[in-house]
């Protein structure tokens, strides 16, 4: 059974459609990713997917639970990563957790969560005198102090540096290896490409793609480029002859061949009859990033920046 389930989700903003018709679902023990540009509509689904916002059309469900009706049951099974500005700057990080633990029948032991998250010597300290890694390090744990079967986490890395990023990764991973179904909203393609099993991008309030990263970024018709220099001197028609090669050209000494998925087998294979060694040799593979600016028409997902957004209730 699917662990999350949603429907032909809608939701308006007065007149605007933040989500016009968005359906996918979630299966025990995945990482499934949300990704799309600014505005798409991807906080508004995960908002209402958690019950804090109410769908205006559509059905939702979370351990075959309505998020909204059935509230209290889905708030014991389900951790929702916090916009850390939320959080009083006075109060201290140990407070923090023995407060939201205090809201769980089952929660962990958060002070076994905060030696995980590498928190353990910030205790004592206030919300407002950690780094920006450990704040965000701070709302995961909340999200993971109630024990949930599932958790969401919005924009689990913005503005974490790439140490504290991959650190953060890591952490995932192996909160995902403890049974724990991710839902996770990303801008990062990076992010995706490493941690998720399925993504499903979201443009303009509808999902135009759903796949792994692996077939988003293979279905399309990207060429390999590869790169080498040739430890003695060839000819091109030697590798443009191949039918799996599309050109040869040449940057003084390196050889750059564009072709198709087979081309470096193929190139490998013909290099190596003759006797030639390639070497400095690179292969350029397409990345999800070529992959979402093939499905949505944009070369990026803009960096969301800094943000303050305090949720409205709108129910
Ligand atoms: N509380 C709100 N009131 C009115 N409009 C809103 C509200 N929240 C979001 N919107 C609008 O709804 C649309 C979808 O917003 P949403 O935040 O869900 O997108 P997003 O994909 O998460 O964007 P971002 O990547 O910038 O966080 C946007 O046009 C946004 O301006």
């Amino acid at each position: 059974m699917p662990v999350i389930e949603v429907e032909r989700l809608r939701k308006q903003y007065g007149e605007r459609t933040a989500v016009a018709d968005v359906s996918f679902s979630v299966n025990e023990g995945e990482i499934f990713g949300i990704l799309g540009p600014n505005g798409a509509g991807k906080t508004t689904t995960v908002e209402c997917i958690g019950g804090l916002r109410r769908a205006d059309g559509g059905r939702l469900r979370v351990l075959g639970l309505d998020p909204v009706g059935d509230r209290s049951r889905v708030v014991a099974e389900l951790g929702v990563q916090l916009q850390h500005s939320e959080l009083p700057p006075n109060l201290k990080v140990g407070e923090a957790l023995r407060l939201y633990s205090s809201f769980y029948e089952r929660p962990a032991d958060w002070r076994e969560l905060l030696e995980v998250l590498g928190l353990g010597p910030q205790a004592g300290t206030r919300y407002g005198k950690l780094s920006g890694g450990q704040q965000q390090r701070l709302s995961i744990a909340l999200a993971l102090v109630g024990n949930p079967r599932v958790a969401i986490l919005d924009e689990l890395t913005t503005g974490l540096d790439p140490a504290a990023r991959r650190d953060t990764w890591e952490l995932i991973e192996s909160v995902r290896d403890r049974g724990v179904t991710i839902l996770l909203v990303t801008h990062f393609m990076a992010e995706a490409e490493r941690l998720c099993d399925r993504v499903a991008v979201i443009d303009t309030g509808r999902v135009v793609a759903l796949d792994t990263p692996a077939e988003l970024t293979a279905r399309l018709d990207v060429q390999q480029r590869i790169r080498f220099v040739p430890s003695v001197p060839i000819e091109d028609s030697l590798l443009s002859e191949l039918p799996e090669v599309e050109s040869v050209s040449r940057r003084g000494d390196e050889v750059l061949v564009v072709g198709g998925a087979d081309a470096l087998a193929a190139v490998a294979a013909r290099l190596a009859r003759q006797g030639v060694l390639a070497h400095r040799l690179r292969v350029e593979q397409p990345s999800l990033d070529d992959a979402f600016l093939a499905i949505t028409g944009r070369d990026e997902v803009a960096d969301p920046g800094p943000r303050v957004r305090p949720l409205r209730h709108d129910r």
